[in-house]
């Protein structure tokens, strides 16, 4: 019977994101049969309490989606477990190889990076990392290329490559891998996708949240290693790459990786005129004030909490075509989204009395608040006025997103799908080694440029009327 194991258990990505994810997947029918939970974290807490406090952070979410089932609970617990150990220890994790075996498990780490390599090795000095087990990582897998490939030797020696999901919940969303549908499931944008009729594309990742308690972590990565080394390059990846032959994991990993490769180095010249670091001081947010990264920390640091840069892909399709993205943490507005800004039309036959202004073509891809798919073109005003005169509309492209009720389905948690497809075996939409090396090594060529061009965060503040973001 199959068994997922979370170390890390009692953290915050567990019970925010991971047991409610278990949660509603429990609601819906679709984990797989049998299946056993067991949850591991240090903290000598008995099962009941463990249980008592997944309960805590389920309900309340499963409430304000109107999906709590007692029932549907109650079959969740049945399937859980809590083991207290240090998961480094291998006499310590003995319990779990009496309680679990040693096939048909799938490992996740939820844990702080630092301890993968020794969980790793601890597993498999027990001799619980043979054929039928997994394991899952949570991003950042290191903090640079080199420390990826010290955990990477040591993940490497204990399963091979068909066996390591590394996560990047950014490809579990429902609009990301709807960009794939949209690009490869129709004819009428693939012909338009390139440098002939893109101007620019850009992807932006605002939170309204500031780092908090997470800055022992945050201080160490800052918004280059947090976000822009993963999820923004993942979404990059998704909307440059070549139609893949099919979607076989590995055809369409081999084709992000070619991107990856792609992409211009970012060197000490370029780094004033194509990147912007920055970091939040005090503010308000909803009128009540707010720290400043520095105070949140304690001291001063030289951490970017917001980062925008222009990268290059360097192949045919995209040679010309800057790809805009930014990213910070306590930015006014929550929003995630992906603009093509296409190209405007060669020549007007509208121009003559400033009535017939065209507004080129976008696309914007919309991941939150709200998951919208839509297209801005030009049409005819209504009227008989005696010359033409024209408007923008925007194109919803997500009517069918409705379920069969005519409301949005439930907005899924991206961990649901991702924990889905770890327990069967499907890496699709998890990073490939190679994947996550080139995205290393583009991301240290890009904090190697601004400790040689000496760039520090630049303060931001939020002034009446909006932030003074720094712009490229
Ligand atoms: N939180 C988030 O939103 C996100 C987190 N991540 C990543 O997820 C991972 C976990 O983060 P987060 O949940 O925030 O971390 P937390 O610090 O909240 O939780 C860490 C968990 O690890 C357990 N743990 C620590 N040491 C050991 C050990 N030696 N043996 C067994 N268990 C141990 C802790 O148990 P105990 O408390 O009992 O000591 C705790 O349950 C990190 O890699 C983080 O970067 C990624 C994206 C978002
Ligand atoms: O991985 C991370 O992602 C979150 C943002 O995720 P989202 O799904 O809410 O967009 C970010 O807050 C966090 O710093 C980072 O580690």
């Amino acid at each position: 019977m199959p068994t997922l194991v979370l170390f890390g258990g009692g953290g915050d990505l567990a019970l925010r994101m991971l047991l409610p994810s278990l949660y509603f997947l429990e609601h819906d029918d679709l984990l797989p049969e049998g299946l056993t939970v067991i949850a591991a974290a240090r903290s000598e807490d008995s099962r009941d309490a463990y249980l008592a406090s997944v309960r805590e952070w389920v309900q309340p979410r499963a409430e304000a989606d109107g999906q709590w089932s007692a029932k549907a609970f109650d079959r969740l617990s049945k399937r859980i477990d809590y083991l207290a150990m240090d998961a480094t220890d291998p006499d310590s994790l003995t319990a779990l190889r009496d309680r679990a075996g040693t096939e048909d498990l799938t490992y996740f780490l939820a844990v702080s990076p630092s301890l993968y390599a020794p969980i790793v090795n601890a597993l498999k000095a027990i001799g619980m990392t043979g054929a039928m087990t997994r394991i899952v990582l949570e991003k950042p897998v290191g903090r640079d290329l080199k420390t990826f490939r010290e955990i990477d030797q040591a993940v490497a020696a204990a399963f091979t490559e068909d066996r390591v999901f590394r996560i990047d919940h950014y490809l579990g969303k429902e609009t990301v891998q709807n960009l794939m549908a949209l690009r490869f499931a129709n004819v009428i944008f693939e012909p338009l996708w390139n440098n002939l009729s893109i101007d620019h594309v850009q992807i932006t990742v605002g939170e309204t949240t500031g780092v908090g308690d997470r800055w022992p972590y945050y201080d160490e990565y800052g918004a280059l290693r947090d976000m822009l080394q993963n999820h923004m390059l993942q979404l990059l990846c998704l909307v440059a790459m070549e139609p893949p032959s099919d979607m076989d994991p590995d055809s369409v990993r081999n084709e992000k990786v070619k991107v990856l490769r792609s992409l211009r180095p970012i060197t000490k010249a370029a780094a004033k005129k194509v990147t912007v670091r920055g970091q939040y001081t005090p503010g308000s947010v909803e009128n009540q004030p707010v720290k400043g990264y520095e105070q949140e920390r304690g001291q001063a640091s030289d951490t970017d909490t917001f980062v925008a840069l222009r990268a290059d892909i360097d192949n045919w399709r995209w040679a010309g075509v800057p790809f805009f993205m930014r990213t910070g943490k306590r930015m006014p507005d929550k929003r995630t989204e992906i603009v093509i800004q296409f190209k405007p039309v060669p020549h007007s036959i509208f121009d003559g009395d400033g009535r017939g202004d065209i507004v080129a073509n976008r696309m914007v891809i919309a991941l939150q608040p709200d998951e919208d798919v839509s297209l801005s073109v030009m049409n005819k005003a209504p009227g008989l006025d005696a010359k033409m005169r024209l408007q923008p509309i925007r194109m919803s492209l997500s009517w069918g997103m409705e379920g069969k009720s005519g409301r949005p389905p439930r907005r899924r948690i991206a961990y649901e799908r991702l924990l889905l497809d770890a327990l069967n075996g499907d890496s699709t939409l998890f990073v490939r080694r190679d994947e996550a090396e080139k995205a290393w090594e583009w991301v240290d060529g890009v904090s190697a440029a601004w400790r040689a061009a000496e760039m520090k965060p630049e303060p931001m503040r939020r002034e009446p009327g909006g932030r003074r973001a720094p712009s490229i």
